[in-house]
């Protein structure tokens, strides 16, 4: 008998040890050789080798309590805003606190981007997220152009406005909706309009079929086995590519024949490429047009989809807000002069109270997370090191749910918007010079949706108590079963 506690003892001591080993390898392959600047790094712990703290960061965004994640590791280590951690593949820092996360999306000296290796292969290594600084000014400035200023979003109103109507009126006869679903249809009907010009619907339905599943492995784990959705999304990538290609050959031909499309119009954003020249005399190749515009697609339409969704989703159960917005709207259209056809962009700038609606849904549902840097030099934050090479996530979600600054952050209320807030305090678009470039579209789109669902329509959800995923974005499971009805007065 004692000698089966010896064994048991023997085995319990030789696992304590395994895992102590087990670890201390992160330490010793990203801490220890760092010499003595390894104590100026900030708190933290980067779990197991390989994984590092993948596995708690995941498990808490797959349950319902994702902040379970950041709440743990501010209990163990205090709040100091900053954490070292082992994420993504790479020893990471993550910042937390506003001032954190401003310094190090403005500090282009000291940061560039570092997304992980799976969400540069699926949205591609020509795009922004990994191309040098100076190209990256170059194709910003030429490709925002198209989607920002006064005149741009003046005429794409029109548009935004006919097909919001037109899709209102059809989800009422369709009965039963996945209203995200068809949110995400909509936004990039909308997207593919602007930056592609008219294209046919069935492109545009395959498209949005790869999209979706495209998305679904950005924030998977990169094991590219058949099953796993990173490897769906790959294939879902090598489709998406052949579609554009064959965007560009057909533009190309258009070109060569110099006869302008049967019922082309203005230029959009895929001739300004294939038109662009750098100041080498150097044109962009097919992979590079092809890559920034499957970016550009992709972040157009998945963000403003979710987005106009989880609006309308929360005003319908707060009946007060619904009620103060659809006022707004109301008074709006009294002022309007009768011989005024449809809504004007300065109509839009004066929705103050609806501004603050969609700040807060972008706040309580921080679309994106987080977003991904890489150290081009050892700096420091917040008075700790960050070493060069490693990754900073900078979590959005930390400063949107700081009780200092949202109180009671968990609850949506679009009055956290009457206090006009600091840079850093609330970075739904992130900042510098990746700030998004479609804000101000992102923004018309989603209070022209709201002004005429307020006006007339009403979302009656099938299953109010559905779960929420916050993986790979946050949405109700059922992406929101419901039925889109008119008002009864209207
Ligand atoms: C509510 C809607 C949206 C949200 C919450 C959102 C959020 C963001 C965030 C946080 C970034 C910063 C990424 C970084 O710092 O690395 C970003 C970048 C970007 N967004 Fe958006 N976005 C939205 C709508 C749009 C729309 C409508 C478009 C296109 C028309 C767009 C195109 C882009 C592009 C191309 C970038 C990369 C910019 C660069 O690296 O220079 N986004 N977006």
């Amino acid at each position: 008998m004692a000698s089966l506690w010896f064994i048991f003892g023997a085995i319990a001591g030789a696992l304590l040890v395994l895992r102590s080993l087990l670890k201390n390898v992160n330490w010793f392959l990203y801490e220890a050789k760092l010499g003595d600047k390894q104590y100026s790094l900030p708190p933290g712990d980067m779990g197991w080798p390989i994984i590092g703290n993948m596995w708690s960061f995941l498990r808490a965004f797959k349950s319902s309590k994702p902040d379970s994640f950041m709440d743990s590791i501010v209990k163990r280590f205090g709040n100091t805003g900053i954490y070292k951690v082992f994420m993504f593949g790479f020893p990471s820092v993550i910042v937390t606190s506003p001032e954190a996360c401003k310094k190090v999306l403005t500090d282009d000296e000291n940061f560039e981007p570092g997304w992980p290796q799976s969400t540069v292969e699926l949205i591609g290594e020509k795009s922004f997220i990994k191309m040098p600084f100076e190209e990256h000014r170059r194709l910003r400035r030429l490709t925002s152009a198209s989607i920002n200023g006064y005149e741009a979003l003046s005429v794409y109103l029109k548009y935004i406005e006919e097909i919001v109507i037109s899709s209102l009126e059809k989800w009422t006869q369709m009965g039963e909706i996945e209203f995200l679903t068809q949110m995400r249809k909509l936004t990039f009907k909308i997207i593919i309009h602007i930056f592609l010009g008219s294209e046919s619907e069935p492109v545009m339905e395959a498209l949005e079929r790869e999209y979706t599943v495209l998305n679904l492995g950005v924030r998977a784990m990169r094991i590219n086995i058949p099953g796993f959705a990173f490897h769906k999304s790959l294939k879902a990538r090598k489709n998406l590519v052949a579609i554009f290609q064959s965007i560009v050959d057909k533009r190309r031909n258009e070109r060569r024949g110099k006869e302008p499309a049967p019922g082309k119009k203005a230029k959009d954003m895929m001739d300004s490429l294939i038109d662009a020249v750098d100041e080498n005399g150097r044109k962009l190749g097919d992979d590079e047009i092809i890559d920034i515009m499957l970016m550009y697609l992709n972040a157009g339409h998945e963000s403003s989809g979710h987005i106009t969704m989880w609006a309308t989703y929360f005003l319908q159960r707060h009946p007060e807000f619904f009620r103060k917005a659809k006022e707004e709207q109301v008074e709006m259209l009294k002022r309007r002069p009768p011989s005024q056809k449809g809504l004007k962009l300065e109509d839009v700038r004066k929705m103050e109270y609806l501004s603050k609606v969609i700040d807060e849904t972008m706040r309580v549902v921080t679309f994106s997370l987080m977003v991904f840097r890489q150290a081009r030099n050892d700096v420091k934050v917040n008075g700790y090191l960050i070493p060069k090479g490693w990754r900073v996530l900078t979590w959005f979600r930390s400063v949107h749910f700081d009780s200092e600054l949202y109180p009671d952050p968990r609850e949506f209320n679009p009055e956290n918007f009457s206090v006009v807030r600091k840079a850093g305090e609330f970075l739904p678009f992130g900042a510098g010079t990746r700030l998004c470039p479609g804000n101000d579209l992102a923004k018309l789109e989603i209070s022209v949706f709201l002004h005429h669902f307020l006006l007339k329509y009403e979302l009656e959800q099938l299953n109010p108590k559905s779960p929420i995923r916050f993986l790979p974005h946050t949405r109700p499971l059922d992406n929101c079963l419901a039925r889109i009805k008119k008002q009864e007065a209207a």
